[in-house]
């Protein structure tokens, strides 16, 4: 394995993230930004992921050490590689606390002789005790927000109490906050509702957002054009610097000059891609619910009825569940398969990037993480929302009234869904008025997000100035928080340079 990874002992930067495929691929695609920028990178995440990623018979073992020039580097959790992680979530996070700080101290000792000559850790959201570890050592340390800037806003005011929020004496209460549009119950992310099962995120994201001094900058994988007033409103309080879409380069029109870094959990079909290249242009409905979500079986059921109903070429991701339960869960009713085998194909896992960016491919029936929402966007198609947990409600919002580009599932009063209403969505993002207005606006938003990324864009202006700071050794100069932003400026060069 990797020896010491400071040889030339300058400009070294090390990424911790949170053992998720949707928290790895935008660390690992931050890392490549810095590399094209002159920083040597290395991600630590936990053991589990280093398992998923060699069980995932694509990516060979030496790939799984090195991805695009980062080192991968892991330390444990705690607990052991077959623990049901998911369904555990409070004592996964507990044991994460509580073994993470020491193993990742010893990480860091272990490869770099000279710690303090990191010029920063970065680190996510769900490792937040990364900060303690970079104070150890006296490193700097950033986060990477990797949901939407929205949620950082909304958590920040919902954990220092600048807000009101629902409580048990009030669910239903509507909330208002500047620069995001009223939000109801379902549209908040389920970790600030009263009725939240896990315990740990609230505890988790309270000591994070009343502790924010601990990070000197904060970035967002989002970009400035996509969530300018939310961006602006927190300005004021603890600025957070978009620097994304981090997605693969080949959706932003940067293959040329910028290699991808991205891991993959699971081995991809690719069979449907030739599948998908047998179907008419703007035809097909893909649908997937990421790495983590497994639906009920009545969700199935409904799914596969409206599908049927709806007589279109469908693309669905039917990712066996990690942990089977007898109840059915996230499997196809029976049958399924059969009768639709001349109308659509199901995948266990989707090269997800390339069918979003498929001519065949129309719309996309999604669980609303970030990571899809991203890559949609960046796709120019419009989406269909059906959240589930976690930011997700939030991000669906912000798919229909903010960014304008989808519809929204509503729930029956079960909180299921019916094979009707999907069926209606899918015809109003298909035909008609309302699709092509959909269609426009994805499309245009898809250039806003390349020209955010060009050289001299607003995240690329981020970027160099991170990178500017980080490597100005002003950190013993100066240790308040870094925290302006340059983004409109960068747009502004960008319009100036295109008339
Ligand atoms: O509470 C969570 C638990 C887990 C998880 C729990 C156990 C595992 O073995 C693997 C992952 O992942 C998560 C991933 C998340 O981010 C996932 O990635 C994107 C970027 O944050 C989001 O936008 C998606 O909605 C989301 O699914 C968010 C979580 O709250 C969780
Ligand atoms: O069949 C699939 C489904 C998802 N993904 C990728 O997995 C990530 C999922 O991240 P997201 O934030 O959307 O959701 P999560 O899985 O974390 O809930 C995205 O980059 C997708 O492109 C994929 O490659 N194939």
């Amino acid at each position: 394995m990797a020896q010491a990874e400071d040889k030339g002992e300058e400009n070294h930067v090390l990424l911790v993230a949170f053992s998720a495929q949707g928290h790895i691929n935008p660390m690992l695609r931050l890392g490549k930004r810095l590399t094209a920028k002159g920083v040597h990178v290395a991600l630590a995440t936990t053991e589990i992921a280093r398992h998923r990623i060699l069980k995932s018979s694509s990516t060979d073992a030496k790939a799984a050490y090195l991805v695009a020039g980062i080192k991968l580097l892991f330390f444990s959790d705690g607990l052991s590689l077959d623990y049901d992680r998911k369904t555990n979530l409070d004592l996964y996070m507990d044991s994460l606390g509580k073994h993470g700080p020491s193993n990742l101290s010893a990480l860091i000792k272990e490869h770099y002789t000279s710690p303090k000559k990191l010029l920063c850790l970065v680190t996510n959201p769900f490792v937040p005790w990364v900060s303690d570890v970079a104070a150890e050592y006296n490193i700097p340390c950033a986060m990477l927000w990797i949901q939407p800037c929205a949620l950082y806003a909304i958590y920040y005011r919902c954990f220092n109490k600048l807000s009101a929020f629902p409580t048990l004496t009030d669910p239903d209460m509507v909330v208002e906050l500047p620069g995001l549009p009223s939000m109801e119950k379902e549209d908040l992310p389920s970790f600030v509702l009263p009725n939240n099962p896990f315990g740990s995120f609230p505890k988790l994201f309270s000591e994070l957002f009343r502790g924010m001094e601990k990070f000197k900058w904060v970035l967002g994988n989002s970009f400035y054009e996509l969530e300018k007033h939310v961006i602006d409103s927190m300005c004021e309080l603890y600025p957070i610097r978009p620097i994304g879409p981090l997605v693969p380069p080949t959706l932003l029109g940067l293959d040329q000059e910028l290699e991808d870094a991205s891991v993959d959990m699971w081995k991809s079909d690719e069979t449907c891609i030739e599948w998908l290249t047998q179907q008419p242009p703007c035809s097909v409905v893909y649908v997937s619910f990421g790495s983590i979500v497994v639906l009920p079986a009545k969700q199935m059921e409904a799914i596969a009825t409206a599908l049927k109903n709806a007589k279109r070429p469908f693309l669905w991701v039917v990712k066996p569940p990690e942990f089977p339960t007898p109840d059915g869960a996230g499997q196809l009713p029976l049958g399924f398969l059969e009768e639709t085998k001349d109308q659509g194909q199901v995948v266990r896992w989707s090269p997800q990037t390339r069918v979003l960016s498929h001519p065949a491919v129309a719309c996309f029936i999604t669980h609303c993480g970030w990571n899809s929402m991203l890559e949609t966007i960046c796709s120019g198609i419009p989406l269909i929302a059906y959240p589930q947990w976690t930011d997700q409600p939030t991000n669906a919002k912000l798919i229909v009234d903010v960014f304008k580009i989808g519809v929204r599932i509503k729930k029956e009063v079960d909180g299921n869904m019916s094979s009707e209403v999907i069926e209606k969505c899918i015809e109003e993002v298909m035909v008609g008025p309302m699709a092509e207005q959909l269609r426009k606006t994805a499309m245009a938003l898809k250039a806003k997000a390349r020209i955010a990324v060009q050289a001299g864009g607003s995240s690329d202006e981020n970027i160099r100035l991170f990178v500017e700071e980080i490597t100005s050794d002003s950190r013993e100069k100066d240790d308040s928080p870094k925290v302006g932003n340059l983004s409109h400026e960068g747009q502004d060069k960008v319009r100036d340079k295109d008339v």
